[in-house]
């Protein structure tokens, strides 16, 4: 049972974790902050928290549980913020898809990462944003990926532990840098991807008209792209090394596909597509339901 929940970033990601923990009621008070007072205040009317601030100190004085969910470029502000507020027995987690610069940032914060301090990630989401696109199964049968330190107090991820599974999500903990280079291939890549392709095709005056004639290839593939640019913005500089590494291969892959495609060789075409469909059904097979689920709704959105 968390007393007192304090939010930074009333959000998707920290909105849909308040209506979670809320739906189990396993949360005292719920305190939001954040930059945006009419999210916040739309987070209030909608029952998400209870108490709103737009100063992060005041948000945490009291808190046992501190949850960031605000775009990666501004945790260390956050963190700054709240630093001399923090009662010394509170725990501080956050929802960032890149776990090295949230690192990097506390340690420029406090001097060391704090024991209390656990980073997480839940492993969730969609393209939209603010408090009005969360929803409390948001993380269920969903994973979070943890990635405490040698000097994280086992007690507190043991905590933020039990906190994601109240919401019915799976923990997993593993090393700060292996997090961000499995993220970069699994989430950061589809990502360039497709705004990559949307924007080159919304680009190509000659081809203004063909997103009327896109069908549901082009919707499925390019969901993402409408996803939060400053979101991505921060997520594409937090993770640079491990993104560009991920793109630079993926680009000599494109290329022997092209290469293929330019010499007629479909035996190798088809060599590639089959070990891709093998792949991408095996996937699909092991995903769980709720996962086809939440696609297939967020995709009909
Ligand atoms: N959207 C996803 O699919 C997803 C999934 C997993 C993790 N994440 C991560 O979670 C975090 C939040 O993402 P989200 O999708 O909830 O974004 P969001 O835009 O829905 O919410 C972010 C909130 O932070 C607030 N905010 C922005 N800048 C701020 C600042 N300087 N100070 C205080 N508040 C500020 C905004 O007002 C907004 O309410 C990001 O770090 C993101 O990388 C996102
Ligand atoms: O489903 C989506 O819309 C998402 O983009 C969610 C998604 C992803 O799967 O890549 C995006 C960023 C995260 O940090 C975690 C999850």
């Amino acid at each position: 049972m968390i007393e007192r929940l304090a939010i930074i970033g009333v959000g998707l990601i920290g909105g849909s974790l308040a209506r979670a923990l809320r739906a189990a009621g396993a949360v005292g008070e719920i305190v939001g902050c954040g930059r945006s007072l009419g999210n916040l205040e739309r987070a209030l009317e909608l029952g998400v928290v209870d108490r709103i601030t737009q100063n992060p100190a005041e948000a945490v004085r009291e808190a046992d549980m501190v949850f960031l969910a605000v775009p990666l470029g501004a945790m260390r502000g956050a963190l700054a913020a709240m630093r001399d507020s923090l009662r010394p027995e509170a725990i501080v987690t956050d929802g960032g898809s890149v776990k090295c610069s949230v690192v990097e940032d506390a340690r420029a914060v406090f001097g060391r990462v704090p024991p209390r301090l656990v980073p997480g990630h839940p492993i969730a989401g969609t393209e939209h944003s603010g408090v009005e696109a969360s929803f409390a199964e948001l993380y269920r049968d969903r994973r979070v990926i943890l990635t405490p330190l040698a000097e994280t107090d086992p007690e507190a991820v043991a905590r933020v532990t039990a906190m994601w599974q109240t919401c019915g999500a799976e923990v997993t903990a593993m090393s700060v840098a292996h997090h961000d280079e499995v993220l970069a291939a699994t989430s950061h890549l589809p990502h360039m991807l497709a705004f990559g392709l949307v924007d080159s095709l919304a680009r190509m005056r000659e081809n203004d008209e063909i997103f009327r004639y896109a069908a549901g290839g082009f919707r499925d593939f390019t969901r993402i792209a409408s996803s939060n640019p400053v979101m991505w913005r921060d997520i594409c500089l937090a993770n640079r090394e491990a993104l560009s590494a991920m793109l630079a291969r993926f680009g000599v892959e494109m290329t022997d596909l092209a290469e293929s495609i330019r010499r007629s060789d479909g035996e190798h075409l088809l060599e590639i597509f089959a070990r891709a469909k093998a792949a991408r059904d095996r996937y699909v097979d092991q995903a769980r339901p709720v996962h086809e689920d939440a696609d297939r709704s967020s995709s009909q959105t």
